[in-house]
């Protein structure tokens, strides 16, 4: 028989002579190691810990592995919060007689123990039929099983996961946010539904969406939790799709009403703040209709985009354009009074009869009218926008290609 590996804590280097001399005259061999975190210790390994090197990192680990915890100062109620931590047993530092019975035991149970994944249920066999990932977990957050998904979702053999915690197979900053989602809910009881990230096999993260229960023990106690986990990435990469989708002029490509809904709530939060003023420009193309009629309405669709990228091109840093309208559109400038806004409108409006965009061999350019005010408070949009149009009827009304500033009373 190989001798047993026998992992041992810094502070409990002094004692193993005399521990050797206990076991010198069994027939059972050992072998020392030391460690100087419980993290280095491989699963299931026997592990005799100092409760001096014991830190709050070392114990998700201790529920994975036999650890013997030594105290200076004895008591059952000492011995308990130990086993409550997932000690395997818990002994007077100075009490070398306990300890060596201890690791003698160990030594002969586990030469007897079969493994657990050596005898196939048919419950075992329904969740590797199951095609999502599930996996439980005792009290002390050891995985105690999974199936056949579970393990190929994160490219770990059974073996390499029971019995393990889940900081021995996952990367440390997720290990923390599951681990802590456990104590939450080993500590609350009932179910649990939360969404985190998950790495993949491959390497990839994936959205998770995991629903996890406690389950109970015979005598009424938690016995810990079973776990299924959803893999949300295609369904959550769809709904933004959809979300953006939702707030784009699809001809232009730009944000439609639904965004500049949000964008300008956001912008007056913001200058709120800073005590920035926040100005909007509305613009509609002059005579849009004979565009179309001359080129057609693929003809004057393609106007449009032009016309949207003519206008991009004058736009100071920071302001947005939205397509409010057919060929109606806004622009939010989030950091400018209305003095910068007339100048920034005035830009604009002279830019866009400057660019040509040709169309069935014929030449197109475009003058539009613009409406300009500087917003209010939130309360005061409705108000703002009806004041603007205002501005931009009377751009229209004064001949066109022109701009008309709004105010309040
Ligand atoms: N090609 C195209 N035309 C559009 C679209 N949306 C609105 N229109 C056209 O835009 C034109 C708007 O016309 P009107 O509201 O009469 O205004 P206008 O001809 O631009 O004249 P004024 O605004 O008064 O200067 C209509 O002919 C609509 O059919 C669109 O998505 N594509």
């Amino acid at each position: 028989m190989n001798p047993s590996i026998i992992y041992y804590s810094p502070a409990f280097a002094p004692w193993k002579e005399t521990l050797n001399s206990f076991l010198k005259d069994t027939k059972y061999e050992h072998q020392w190691r030391p460690f100087q975190a419980l993290s280095e210790v491989p699963v299931s390994s026997m592990t005799i810990l100092h409760e001096s090197d014991l830190g709050e990192t070392d114990i998700p680990y201790v529920g994975a592995r036999k650890v013997l915890l030594l105290v200076s100062a004895w008591s059952f109620k000492r011995s308990l919060q130990m086993i409550e931590i997932g000690a395997n047993d818990c002994i007077g530092y100075d009490d070398i007689s306990r300890i060596a019975t201890w690791v003698i035991a160990e030594i002969s149970r586990s030469a007897w123990q079969s493994h657990s994944l050596d005898q196939p249920s048919s419950l075992q066999t329904v969740l590797d039929a199951i095609p999502v990932p599930i996996f439980y977990k005792d009290e002390h957050h050891i995985y105690r099983g999974c199936n056949q998904s579970f393990s190929e979702f994160i490219g770990l053999a059974k073996e390499s996961v029971i019995g393990h915690s889940v900081y021995d197979i996952a990367p440390k900053e997720l290990a923390d946010v599951y681990y802590e989602a456990d104590q939450a809910l080993l500590a609350a009881g009932g179910t649990q539904v939360y969404e985190a990230s998950a790495k993949s096999a491959s390497g990839e993260l994936m959205e998770i969406e995991f629903s996890k229960a406690v389950f109970y023990k015979a005598n009424g106690e938690k016995g810990g939790q079973v776990g299924a986990m959803l893999n949300i990435t295609d369904r959550n990469r769809l709904m933004r799709q959809l979300d953006k989708a939702s707030r784009t002029d699809p001809l232009t490509g730009v944000g439609n009403r639904r965004e500049f809904n949000i964008a300008v709530s956001v912008a007056l939060q913001k200058a709120r703040q800073s005590l920035r003023a926040t100005s909007l420009l509305t613009i509609d193309v002059d005579h849009f209709k004979s565009v179309n009629d001359v080129y057609g309405h693929s003809g004057g669709d393609k106007a449009l985009k032009f016309l949207v990228n003519s206008m991009l091109e004058a736009l100071p840093e920071g302001g947005q354009v939205y397509r409010i309208g057919g060929e109606e559109f806004y622009i939010l400038l989030p950091d400018n009074d209305l003095a910068e806004a007339r100048v920034i409108a005035e830009n604009i409006r002279r830019h866009i009869p400057e660019q040509t965009l040709s169309l069935r061999g014929g030449n197109l350019s475009m003058t539009v009218s613009i409406g300009v005010i500087q917003l209010g408070s939130e309360q005061q949009l409705e108000e703002s926008f009806k004041r603007v149009d205002q501005a931009l009827y009377e751009a229209k009304s004064l001949g066109r290609n022109r701009v008309c500033l709004a105010y309040y009373d």
